[in-house]
């Protein structure tokens, strides 16, 4: 009978609330991750999936419960300055600079990340090779995004958080998006999705947040029941 302690998970979510504007968005939620490992984040507009990253991301406190990363809790500022090194963070905003080319907005992620020679690359697999040297401002909405899964790739850090990844890709993208991410995966890093799209992760863990407010009627349950008619 072995002796040896399980390992700690990578991330440990115990029982965390969160108040945003003297709401309360999120209720005890708890969730367990290891190197490896993949969430899934659903739940109706306005249950608080973008919370979720935002709080894992450090923008805001749990107002209750602790998020422990290695077993420390990252509210510490000790610790969250180490914590905060591991995020690579997607999100809706895409903070890309229209006056840079497609390439420069990556290449300054990843000098001030103190890295280089991984941009083109990035580029070149998320299908933007051709684009590198053009204004961003020429991008569609999903070359913009391939962008953005450029940048992680590029920045390479252990933690993704990403928010609604797959709005505005294709078919294509989408396979991109999900073979990067179980590429991730499988050098042992962590990745946290909040989506409504479908995205095929293998054995990801799935948090299904409940609707903030009970449901009224919508103009869609209406509609099946002909009330509308
Ligand atoms: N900046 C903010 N200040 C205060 N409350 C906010 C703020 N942004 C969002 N909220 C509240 O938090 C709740 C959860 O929002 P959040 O963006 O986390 O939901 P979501 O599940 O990501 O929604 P969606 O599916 O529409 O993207 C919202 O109902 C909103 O009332």
């Amino acid at each position: 009978m072995s002796l040896r302690k399980p390992p700690l998970p990578r991330l440990l979510l115990d029982n965390v609330s969160c108040i945003r504007n003297a709401q309360q968005i999120l209720r005890h939620v708890n969730a367990s991750i290891h190197d490896g490992g993949a969430l899934v984040l659903t739940g109706t507009n306005g249950s608080g999936k973008s919370t979720f990253l935002r709080m894992l991301a450090g923008f805001s406190k749990p107002s209750a419960g602790r998020i422990l990363w290695n077993g420390h809790n990252v509210t510490k500022s000790g610790v969250f300055s180490q914590y905060k090194l591991q995020l690579n963070w997607l999100s809706l905003k895409d903070a890309i600079n229209d006056r840079f080319t497609v390439l420069d907005n990556v290449v300054w992620f990843e000098t001030l990340e103190g890295k280089e020679g991984k941009s083109l690359p990035a580029l070149q697999l998320m299908g933007l090779g051709r684009l590198a040297k053009e204004k961003s401002r020429m991008l569609s909405m999903g070359q913009r995004k391939r962008l953005q899964l450029a940048r992680l790739l590029a920045i390479d850090r252990p933690i993704w958080l990403l928010d609604e990844p797959s709005v505005a890709l294709d078919d294509d993208g989408v396979r991109l998006l999900e073979y990067i991410i179980a590429e991730h995966r499988k050098r042992g890093g962590i990745v946290i999705v909040a989506t409504h799209l479908p995205i095929q992760i293998e054995d990801a863990m799935v948090l299904r947040l409940p609707p903030r407010f009970p449901r009224k009627m919508t103009y869609i349950d209406m509609l099946d029941r002909g009330e509308l008619m």
